[in-house]
């Protein structure tokens, strides 16, 4: 069954108590934390700026995140939005990147918390926050500085609000030579049971199918996943600039992208998970689809000075 209880619904107001609360927020043991006056939380670990929880306002966990999952900063993160750059997968052709590790370095990069904005229109019921997360050149480590010597800073936001969380990006180029690079927010939805989920959104879209010899492949009608699945549809394309993800033919995830024309969809059902010593429980990938929105066919070219912005939100 769905559960249904994923609406936001208007904050009770009694007359004559004191206001609702402001968002409750901590910033200790390496994460930060918050929580809006209507109840929705989002938890961020600083080891990758990995979002590892949203919560809606019962409480009901819309991230899936590994059992097993590395919360120590000794390994990226199985679960939650792991930020994928500067390369998607491992590059061994394209020189600048050939050196660094599947998915790049920003997700084991440990980042730095900028601060917290919160604003409201209409009163505690629509107050949302936004977290600023940044990581740059300065204070890379300098193993990674090595395999990949630009000089860039990025600013990424993770803003929550009673209906949506949205991650956005901007990507600067402070050095003297052009950045060739890919990102992607590597976003791992929970879901109840992977066999009644449909995805719409992408039947424009052509797509290369990691899992059968990387060929190009036409979409028809919704996604269904049935088996291991890993796709990139480049550019994702459908009948409105949303990605929905339906269970028993109710929307429970609408992904809208700004600026980031690809969409990467992967299970890895059942021998995959086998394989990876942080995907717990081994069934957990009937529990979870990953939609992910980024930019991962050919390179972004970043000029000298020039500014890259991408961002995805996230509607329940
Ligand atoms: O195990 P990792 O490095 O987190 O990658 C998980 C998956 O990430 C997806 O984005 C890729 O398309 C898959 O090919 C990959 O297996």
């Amino acid at each position: 069954m769905v559960d249904r209880r994923n609406k936001p619904m208007a904050l009770a107001t009694t007359p004559g108590l004191p206001p609702q609360p402001q968002v409750n927020f901590s910033h200790a043991n390496s994460r930060v934390t918050a929580v809006l006056p209507t109840g929705e939380s989002v938890v961020i670990l600083l080891y990758g700026a990995t979002v590892i929880s949203w919560k809606n306002r019962f409480g009901m966990e819309k991230l899936w995140l590994s059992d097993a999952a590395k919360l120590d900063g000794s390994k990226a993160v199985r679960g939650g939005i792991p930020l994928v750059f500067p390369v998607f997968g491992t590059a061994p052709d394209h020189a600048p990147t050939s050196k660094l590790p599947q998915h790049g370095f920003a997700r084991n990069s440990r980042w730095e918390f900028l601060g917290k904005s919160s604003s409201e229109s209409a009163g505690p019921s629509d107050t949302s926050v936004k977290l600023d997360f940044g990581l740059s050149s300065n204070t890379l480590e300098d193993g990674v500085k090595s395999q990949w010597p630009y000089t860039f800073s990025i600013i990424y936001s993770v803003t929550l609000t009673p209906e949506s969380l949205s991650t956005s990006i901007v990507i600067t180029n402070d050095g003297a030579e052009p950045i060739d690079f890919q990102v992607l927010m590597h976003t791992y939805l929970r879901v109840n049971d992977i066999s009644q989920i449909q995805v719409t959104g992408l039947e424009d879209s052509e797509y290369v199918d990691k899992v059968d010899a990387a060929k190009t492949k036409s979409q028809s009608g919704a996604v269904a996943i049935t088996g291991e699945t890993d796709r990139v549809y480049t550019p994702a394309k459908g009948p409105s600039n949303a990605v929905a993800v339906a269970e028993e033919g109710e929307t429970i995830f609408t992904v809208v992208r700004d600026n980031l024309k690809d969409v990467v969809v992967w299970n890895p059902w059942t021998e995959k998970a086998a394989g990876m010593g942080d995907f717990e429980p081994k069934d957990g990938f009937k529990k979870m689809i990953c939609i992910e929105a980024g930019s991962v066919n050919g390179w972004v070219s970043l000029d000298p000075g020039d500014a890259f912005e991408g961002a995805q939100t996230i509607s329940d």
